[in-house]
C-alpha cells in the first residue's frame, strides 16, 4: 500500500521575473514591481512529498536522514542565500518563477532519488503564493 513520506526546508533568495529579450517597457507591463533590476527577495519554503512502498525491514520508506542530506545539497547549499538569476546556473537563462524553480527542484531530486519513489514538490515563494509539481 503506497504512502506519501514528507520533508520540509526553506532558503532565502533573491530574484527578478523578466526576459533578457523583451523591451523594459514589456518586462514592466508583464512583471510590474517582480522585474526590479535591483532584485528583491522571498523566504522561499519547499515540502518535499515521496510516494511508495514501506520496506517491511525496516518500516520506512527512505531514511528521512537520506532525504534531508538530498535536499540540503540539491536545494539549500545551492540556493540558499543567492540571487537565482545571477549565481544559480539553471536560471541564467530561465525565469526564476516559483514555478520554474518548483521545476528545476524537481529534476535535480529526481536524479538524487531512487526510481521506485514518485515525488512532488511544494514550493510556497510568499506564504499565499505556491505550486505543487509531480512530474506529470
Ligand atoms: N505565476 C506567477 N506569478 C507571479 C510570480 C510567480 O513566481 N509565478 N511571482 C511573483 C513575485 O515574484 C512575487 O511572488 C509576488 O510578490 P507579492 O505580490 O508581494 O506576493 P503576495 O501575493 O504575497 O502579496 P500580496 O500581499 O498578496 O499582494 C508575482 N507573480
Ligand atoms: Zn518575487
Amino acid at each position: 500500500m503506497p504512502i506519501t513520506l514528507y520533508r520540509k526546508a526553506h532558503f532565502n533568495a533573491a530574484h527578478r521575473l523578466f526576459r533578457k529579450d523583451w523591451t523594459d517597457k514589456k518586462n514592466n507591463a508583464v512583471f510590474g514591481k517582480c522585474n526590479n533590476p535591483n532584485y528583491h527577495g522571498h523566504n522561499y519554503e519547499l515540502i518535499v512529498g515521496l510516494t511508495g512502498e514501506i520496506d517491511p525491514e525496516t518500516g520506512y520508506l527512505i531514511d528521512l536522514k537520506t532525504l534531508k542530506d538530498i535536499i540540503v545539497e540539491e536545494v539549500e547549499q545551492p540556493f540558499d542565500h543567492k540571487n537565482l538569476n545571477l549565481e544559480v546556473e539553471e536560471f541564467k537563462n530561465l525565469n526564476p518563477t516559483v514555478e520554474n524553480i518548483a521545476v528545476v527542484i524537481w529534476n535535480k531530486l529526481r536524479k538524487r532519488l531512487e526510481s521506485k519513489f514518485e515525488i512532488s514538490v511544494t514550493l510556497y515563494e510568499t506564504p499565499r503564493n505556491f505550486v505543487t509539481y509531480t512530474g506529470n
